[in-house]
């Protein structure tokens, strides 16, 4: 059973997809070439399922960080005899754009380990046994100079290793004693078929591929973070998160790089996130503003034209998510021949929320477009005409029923979150009438945003709960209300607002002060059994309690829940509220976004206060 904690893992990331890497030097998830292709390395979902490790031989301690301002780890082991330090990296290649733009531009499908004895000696061993599709493929692997050949179904990998490792059973295995100063350099190479033959790399190439890949890391961050307020450090680091996320090619942005790690251990609650949201995505792109002034707008904005390739009408709404080159179909099914992280199965890939229905989307991709008109330098008319037809959408949408920004596999209900979300939609493209050359569609989109507004205050308020409730006639809170002052739809301090985070505060919390996103006692969602609290649902509370000018409180809370980023700075969806532990897929935008935004509100909030 594999069950190493989910927050012993760091990611690595060449921005087209993505490795975790545990405490103790093992590479447990690696999808090929893309984020969502199936898995070489899977024992993160099952102990057969393939891994690469790289660890001393005996007892050690481990201790990790990122290299300053990078996505690069290095994992420091700590023996009786000696210190070995390993040098992990998804390489992204050269960043020669003069804006810093290209990140993983050139990025040639390697993951590349160095590996370093820093003092007295240390006897180490390499272990690598790749599993493609998901584990279910034992390569053909051979010696060849330099390395090894591993081939199988649809992957054909070369491993550059300057070991002699012995091959058996489709494993490579190999130890070797190093002293001070010894330094190795391994590469596994993808093959791109037809286009680029993978190839056996020689040491020097490999350096200098880790050295090529810590400077674009260093050239992003230095053109790109300048967020100067509280929490700095961990602002930026969630930038590069967020950065890692994006897949270069096409513009778009992936909720999480895993699938199926659970929202509750052994539970059903397992989702593969390894696709572009719109609802998530949008998000990003408006963290990316605080946190790294994104010049990839336009790439994002232009990748959403086209993967919604125009057809929102009156009979096609949006789609709420898509593959990462735009792929519309993302049917779910499971992989029974994995075991899940800590039995927590079905294992799915795909997800079945991609033909719901949910029209917050409309609002969140409006939002972005709003707060980043400025960076998208060519709104072109498809992406106008787009823009224009979301709005549209919008005034017909925000009537209807809808599944909800939670996804609840239950009967569609209107939800106040998604209502409000259609005021957000609305009232930002009446913001952006002019960019998009829509004057005579103002009158429309303002009487749809007063009617929805209306709506919410009377049908969304329960006067019996004292709050904003989930959706309309409900008397269940929902986190997601707190997002009602953070877009501006009720100032923070109007009563109803503060009566509704205060409610959430009191009665939506863990004994950690941690928010449920909403309660599942009963199956209220379509689901069974319970998951855990929901990161970016308590930094909304910091966020809320910030704009309300609650600063102190907000501050209290932002730091409960950056404490539950693990010793590399990263958090996954949620947190057990028996063990405190990690929980949901890893590393979640969702919870990298609430922080950013958290800091940078609380900021904000400082700074009025000061005045
Ligand atoms: O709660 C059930 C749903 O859980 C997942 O959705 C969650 O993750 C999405 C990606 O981050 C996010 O957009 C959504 O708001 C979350 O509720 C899952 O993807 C759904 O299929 C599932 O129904």
């Amino acid at each position: 059973m594999s069950d190493v904690p989910i927050a012993d893992h760091a990611l690595l990331s060449d921005c087209h997809t993505a490795a975790l890497v545990t405490r103790h030097g093992s590479v447990d998830w690696l999808c090929c070439p893309r984020f969502d292709s199936p898995s070489v390395f899977g024992r993160l979902l099952d102990d057969d399922a393939g891994h690469w490790s790289i660890r001393p031989v005996g007892a050690f301690t481990a201790t990790r960080r990122y290299l300053d301002q990078t996505l690069v780890l290095e994992t420091t082991f700590h023996t009786p005899t000696g210190t070995l330090a390993v040098t992990d990296a998804m390489a992204v290649g050269p960043n020669e754009h003069p804006h810093g733009h290209a990140l993983g531009n050139g990025a040639p499908h390697m993951l590349v380990r160095s590996v370093s004895c820093r003092d007295g000696e240390v006897r180490m061993r390499v272990r690598i046994e790749p599993r493609a599709e998901y584990g279910l493929l034992r390569p053909l692997m051979s010696h060849v100079p330099g390395g090894l050949n591993i081939r199988g179904g649809p992957e054909w990998l070369m491993l550059s290793s300057p070991m002699d490792l012995a091959c058996a059973d489709s494993s490579a295995y190999g130890e070797v004693t190093l002293r001070a100063g010894d330094e190795l350099q391994f590469a596994l190479h993808r093959s791109t078929w037809g286009l680029e033959p993978a190839r056996i790399w020689s040491q020097e190439e490999i350096a200098d591929w880790l050295a090529v890949t810590v400077q674009a890391w260093r050239a992003w961050s230095k053109l790109h973070q300048n967020y100067e307020g509280p929490w700095r450090e961990l602002v930026h680091h969630s930038g590069r998160v967020l950065q890692g996320l994006t897949f270069r090619p096409s513009g778009a942005i992936v909720a999480a790089p895993t699938t199926s790690l659970p929202e509750g251990v052994g539970g059903e609650r397992n989702w593969d996130y390894r696709y572009s949201w719109v609802r998530d995505a949008s998000f990003t792109m408006e963290a990316l503003w605080v946190a790294a002034c994104p010049d990839e707008a336009g790439d994002f904005f232009t990748f959403m034209t086209t993967a919604a390739a125009g057809a929102i009408g009156p009979d096609y709404p949006l789609q709420i998510m898509f593959g990462v080159n735009g792929e519309h179909d993302l049917t779910e099914r499971t992989l029974p021949h994995l075991r899940g992280w800590r039995d927590s199965s079905p294992v799915r890939v795909g997800n079945g929320a991609w033909n719901q229905h949910q029209i917050d989307v409309y609002g969140e991709l409006l939002g972005a477009a709003h707060l980043l008109a400025d960076k998208i330098s060519e709104m072109d008319c498809d992406m106008r005409a787009f823009l224009v037809a979301l709005a549209d959408a919008a005034v017909v949408r925000c009537r209807e029923a809808d599944h909800g920004i939670w996804e609840v596999r239950g009967e569609p209900r209107h939800f106040v979150y998604s209502k409000v979300m259609c005021w957000v939609a609305l009232d930002r493209a009446i913001g952006l009438a002019d960019r998009l050359q829509a004057q005579d569609r103002v009158p429309v989109w303002s009487a749809a945003r007063d009617e929805v507004r209306e709506r919410v205050l009377r049908e969304g308020w329960n006067a019996s709960v004292g709050a904003f409730t989930q959706y309309f006639g409900s008397a269940d809170l929902d986190a997601s209300c707190l997002m009602m002052p953070i877009v501006g739809f009720l100032p923070a301090d109007d009563p109803r607002m503060l009566a509704t985070i205060d409610a959430i505060a009191d009665r939506l919390t863990d004994e950690r002060g941690l928010v449920y996103r909403y309660r599942t006692e009963g199956g209220v969602d379509g689901l069974a059994g319970e998951e855990g609290t929901f990161l970016l649902c308590t930094f909304w509370l910091a966020q809320a309690l910030a704009e309300a000018g609650r600063v102190n409180r907000a501050t209290e809370v932002f730091e409960r829940a950056a404490g539950y980023a693990n010793d590399v700075g990263l958090l996954a969806e949620e947190v057990d509220p028996a063990t405190g532990e990690l929980l949901g897929n890893f590393p979640q935008a969702f919870s990298h976004i609430g922080l950013v935004n958290a800091a940078w509100s609380i900021s904000q909030a400082r700074h009025r206060a000061a005045l």
